[in-house]
């Protein structure tokens, strides 16, 4: 009996098999169901080659691509604070502090109003698509009108949203115009949250996941975190905040509670193995192990951690110790939506930490050494590494995979001397939007 494919998409692709590797496969037809997933990957020497390609093509379900196209995984994205998206390029030369309370959150409370939310989550989410990112982790804002805008832009354009309502009720903490009226209501609005996404996601193949959001401790009382880790068990729900994210944020938790961030949260149940903690610069290796222990991942956001982080976070120790780490835009501490700019400070800013900065230190003591990560490296986090964290079966092209794909060319010539390797660290270094032809989430065209 004939299988009928929805598509097959003829031709090569990368995927990272495991954090230094990324495999390389030529001419293959990876063939797609109708329900979105991979379910066959075939080699030009496999019997069956021929006769796939052909009745694809009979039936108008076969895209061959061209000789400089390769077929990658979608990206994922793990923290992106949608309702900052017009703020994107602004004020990044002031403490996280000022940032939040003078530009942030003023923008963040403009959220109330749907229309102004559908604008902006609209053009966010096509944006997103388009720099190749088909998952996508965000923050919203403590307004659910705005929330429910997002979920449906991520409906509407077919990507995986992952959407938290924010919650802030620490009155000493936040501005009066942009908080939760109460730690009840706070409760109160995560589970109507939950349940709106409920009914948003009837007879949708690609549902939006509500993630459980504190946004970080300062801006939450103890009896909200405790209420939240309840929430987030009642439902199974992933959970997101920030943790150890810059010397202010971290001296804040050991000042109020006397613990680091992590055991804090850890004791009000919110670290988990559908966790994500934003940044995490600043965790020491106790975090760390926590984090192991627990199954946390963490948004690694290396643009946002050149402003905000007072210090960078070491990938390299971090993917050898096996906690779970994905990458993260940041948009608007992060200044840029495409992950492949990410993939890129990640790789400047580990070699920055290798070897130091200061020009009047002597090159032996200048830097940590052996904190260098490598293009391939920085692409299994923002592909393997993201979707280990969501607990997701996509971020690699394999059978049995979600079909989550980009296609993409090379913007410069070759000029016919360059092996699949250069040509993959050269993608990873010169990719922008305008070199991603087609992205496809769940089998769905999307770009
Ligand atoms: O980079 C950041 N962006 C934010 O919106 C935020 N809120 C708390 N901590 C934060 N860090």
């Amino acid at each position: 009996m004939n299988i009928i494919y929805k598509t097959v998409l003829k031709g090569s692709y990368y995927t990272a098999i495991d954090k230094n590797q990324v495999d390389y496969q030529i001419d293959s037809l990876i063939c797609i169901d109708d329900d979105g997933q991979i379910a066959n990957i075939v080699k030009p020497n496999d019997e069956k080659y021929e006769k796939i390609q052909h009745e694809a093509e009979q039936q108008g379900n076969l895209m061959a691509l061209t000789k400089d196209q390769v077929v990658m995984p979608g990206f994922i994205d793990l923290h992106v604070h949608a309702p900052q998206w017009p703020n994107a390029g602004l004020a990044l030369d002031r403490p996280l502090y000022e940032w939040l309370d003078q530009y942030t959150f003023p923008l963040e409370a403009k959220f109330k109003d749907a229309d102004y939310a559908h604008l902006v989550y609209d053009n966010l989410v096509e944006t997103l698509l388009a720099n190749g990112t088909t998952t996508a982790l965000y923050f919203g804002s403590v307004d659910n009108t705005g929330n429910v805008e997002l979920a449906k832009a991520c409906l509407a354009h077919h990507q995986r949203g992952f959407v938290g309502k924010v919650v802030m009720d620490n009155p000493a903490q936040t501005p009066d115009y942009y908080r939760d009226e109460s730690t009840q209501v706070a409760l109160d609005e995560t589970e109507a949250f939950i349940h709106q996404v409920e009914q948003l996601n009837k007879n949708e193949n690609i549902p939006v996941t509500p993630v459980i959001t504190p946004r970080f401790l300062p801006s939450c009382t103890d009896e909200v975190l405790a209420g939240l880790g309840q929430v987030a068990t009642k439902y199974h729900l992933p959970i997101q905040s920030h943790c150890s994210e810059s010397d202010w944020e971290n001296g804040y938790a050991i000042e109020t509670h006397g613990k680091r961030d992590a055991e804090v949260l850890d004791d009000f149940g919110l670290l988990t193995d559908k966790t994500v903690m934003a940044h995490g610069t600043l965790l020491n290796d106790e975090d760390l192990d926590r984090f192991k222990n627990r199954g946390v991942g963490i948004a690694h956001c290396p643009i946002s951690n050149v402003y905000f982080g007072n210090a960078v976070m070491p990938a390299k120790k971090i993917l050898a110790k096996d906690v779970k780490v994905g990458l993260g835009t940041d948009i608007s501490g992060g200044f840029d939506p495409s992950i492949y700019q990410n993939i890129r400070q990640a790789i400047m800013s580990s070699r920055m930490l290798d070897e130091g900065v200061d020009s009047k230190v002597s090159p032996e003591l200048r830097g940590k050494g052996d904190a260098a990560i490598t293009a391939r490296n920085a692409f299994y986090m923002a592909t393997v590494g993201g979707a280990q964290s969501l607990n997701l079966t996509t971020g690699q092209v394999k059978e049995g995979y979600a079909a989550d794909l980009q296609i993409v060319h090379t913007k410069y010539p070759t000029f016919g001397h360059q092996d699949s390797e250069d040509t993959f660290d050269k993608m990873m270094y010169q990719t922008t939007a305008s070199e991603i032809d087609h992205v496809m989430t769940q089998g769905i065209f999307v770009k």
